[in-house]
């Protein structure tokens, strides 16, 4: 990929995620710079050569590229206090949930190029998915800067209308989150059974890493087919998928899913 200066506005766990994931593909660390009000923060970053600092407006304009990566509940007032930076030259890369484009640009002067990308914490092991928006201005350089960027550390997904992206957060930020929790719950209910602590998450974490891979390794092959192909007649597994149907699994998700679009939309208004 193209090397750009890249400074990122809150150092953070999905920061964090992205640069860590970054210097794994050999992105030089002398070009990545991240601001951050703590400084315990310092070490995480400067003893993987990555340059920090506690000064936004400084770094930002020494940099070609800004990633947002602060909550959105401080969008406002970081965005704010980056008044005085012309970012006519640069591009603008959001991973703030809920954020709009509209907002940014009112915020930032002649923040023309703005990309939104809703990332999520897998690209911390090069496995991280992605949804990006950009308005019909950006140009197909930033646009693809930003998409390779993402494409470093995992997998990425245009889409055409920013109103999507409050759904894409339903489905790659928000749900490695659904992923664990299922996961912390068999682990749970193994314990209970009489597992030790190792026993139950090398079960668990394997099982879950087959399953995936299962899916990505065979694209033809519909979801439903891989759990029939488990589900032997009277046996054990339809013994336990007969649970989850009863309780409602798939209705269960569905309203988890619509939870969090709400939520976005909730936020986009709030912030
Ligand atoms: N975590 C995830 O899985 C995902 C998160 N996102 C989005 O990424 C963004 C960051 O989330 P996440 O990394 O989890 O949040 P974190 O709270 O872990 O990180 C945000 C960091 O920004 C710091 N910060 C606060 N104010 C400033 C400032 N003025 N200048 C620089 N840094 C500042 C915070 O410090 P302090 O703690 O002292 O406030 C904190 O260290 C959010 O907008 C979120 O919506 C998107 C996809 C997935
Ligand atoms: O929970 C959140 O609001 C952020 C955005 C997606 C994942 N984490």
């Amino acid at each position: 990929m193209q090397q750009k200066s890249i400074c990122f506005i809150g150092g953070g766990n999905m920061a964090q995620a992205i640069v860590f994931g970054l210097l794994k593909t050999g992105y030089p660390a002398n070009l990545i710079t991240v601001c951050d009000p703590n400084e315990d923060k310092r070490s995480l970053f400067t003893e993987k050569k990555v340059l920090f600092s506690t000064d936004n407006q400084t770094t930002v304009e020494k940099s070609d590229v800004m990633v947002l990566a602060v909550k959105p509940q401080v969008a406002s007032d970081v965005c704010s206090a980056l008044s005085a930076v012309d970012f006519s030259e640069k591009l603008v890369i959001s991973i703030m949930a809920a954020i709009s484009v509209e907002k940014i640009t009112a915020l930032l002067f002649h923040a023309d190029n703005i990309v939104r990308v809703m990332p999520n914490t897998p690209a911390l092991v090069s496995t991280g998915m992605s949804g990006l928006f950009a308005r019909a201005n950006v140009s197909m350089e930033y646009k693809q800067f930003a998409e390779s960027l993402l494409q470093a550390v995992g997998q990425t997904c245009w889409v055409e209308n920013e109103s999507d992206m409050h759904t894409v957060t339903a489905a790659s930020g928000s749900s490695p989150a659904y992923f664990f929790l299922f996961m912390e719950a068999m682990q749970q209910s193994l314990l209970n059974m009489g597992l030790t602590v190792q026993q139950a998450r090398l079960l668990v974490q394997q099982s879950a890493l087959g399953a995936a891979k299962m899916v990505v390794e065979n694209p033809t092959v519909e979801l439903a087919t891989l759990r029939q192909n488990v589900t032997s007649k009277g046996g054990t597994t339809a013994a336990a998928l007969n649970v989850f149907n009863e309780k409602q699994l798939a209705q269960i998700v569905e309203q988890a899913m619509l939870a969090c679009v709400e939520r976005s939309k909730e936020m986009e208004k709030l912030f």
